[in-house]
């Protein structure tokens, strides 16, 4: 698979704490790549320095062979990467139309607090992104209404609205009932692979990552151990201790 996204050798410390110490990883075009690991490990720090959010005390992230590494998040977007919280960022007051409109204004650099008068064709883009997500029945909601899974759902559109071909979310099912999540993770994984957007994921439900990512990197103590499939990476024992916490029955005392 051709990478779009190659980390190499990310160096970051927060005084004694190694946050990334030396990550190499490529993601692929068109690929879906879980990130799992203990808290702290680094997840997070990943996902801020290729969005721009921290500057690697060294290495270089290149995208389609430019290194992006210490550039301001808003140049990193216009070059096509987005990025979701773990904390929906949508305008609370506003209704989820007006929030996916906003963020298409965004996009074509008409965002402004002076200018709050949004173009009609803006309105009917956000409302066929809408549309993707199942949550057209949602757009006249206001989105401090919404349920936790609509909020994170509407929050990946919003992401979604910027164009990007690289899509990195922090935990997009955290803090959604259990009941609601599988749906969550079809409905924006497969929004995204019609619309042939990379995604790169942080996850803790290990049911969610192996039935949507084609490839899990396992973070311990800002360093990569393992990187694979699914089914081989859940599958090794030490991982299995280490991250998800499971101590299989037959492993030797
Ligand atoms: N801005 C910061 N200042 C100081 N320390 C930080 C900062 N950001 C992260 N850290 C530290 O770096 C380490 C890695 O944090 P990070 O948030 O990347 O981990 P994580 O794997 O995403 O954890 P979690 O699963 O809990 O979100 C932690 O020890 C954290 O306390």
């Amino acid at each position: 698979m051709k990478p779009i996204l190659q980390a190499q050798g990310l160096r970051l410390a927060f005084g004694g704490v190694k946050a990334a110490d030396g990550i190499d990883l490529d993601v692929g075009e068109g690929e879906f790549l879980a990130i799992i690991g203990p808290n702290g490990a680094g997840k997070t720090t990943f996902i801020n320095m290729c969005t721009g959010w921290l500057k690697p005390q060294s290495g270089r992230i290149l995208w389609r062979g430019e290194d992006i590494a210490g550039l301001p998040p808003r140049r990193i977007t216009q070059r096509g990467i987005a990025r979701s919280f773990q904390l929906p960022q949508l305008f609370t007051e506003h209704t989820v139309l007006r929030n996916l409109a906003l963020a298409i204004a965004a996009r074509e650099g008409a965002f402004s607090l002076l200018r709050p008068l949004l173009r009609p064709g803006w309105t009917k883009e956000a409302m066929e992104i809408l549309r993707g997500f199942g949550l057209e029945s949602l757009a006249d909601t206001r989105a401090d209404a919404l349920n936790e899974g609509s909020r994170k759902l509407a929050d990946i559109a919003m992401a979604v609205a910027l164009k990007p071909r690289l899509l990195l979310m922090d935990e997009p099912t955290s803090g959604v009932a259990a009941s609601e999540k599988l749906g969550i993770v079809e409905t924006l994984a497969r929004v995204l692979r019609e619309t042939g957007v990379s995604a790169v994921f942080v996850e803790h439900d290990m049911e969610v990552v192996s039935r949507f990512a084609d490839r899990v990197a396992v973070w311990s103590q800002g360093r990569i151990v393992a990187n694979g499939p699914p089914e081989a990476v859940l599958a090794d024992p030490e991982v299995r201790r280490e991250v998800i916490g499971i101590e299989d029955a037959h492993a030797a005392p």
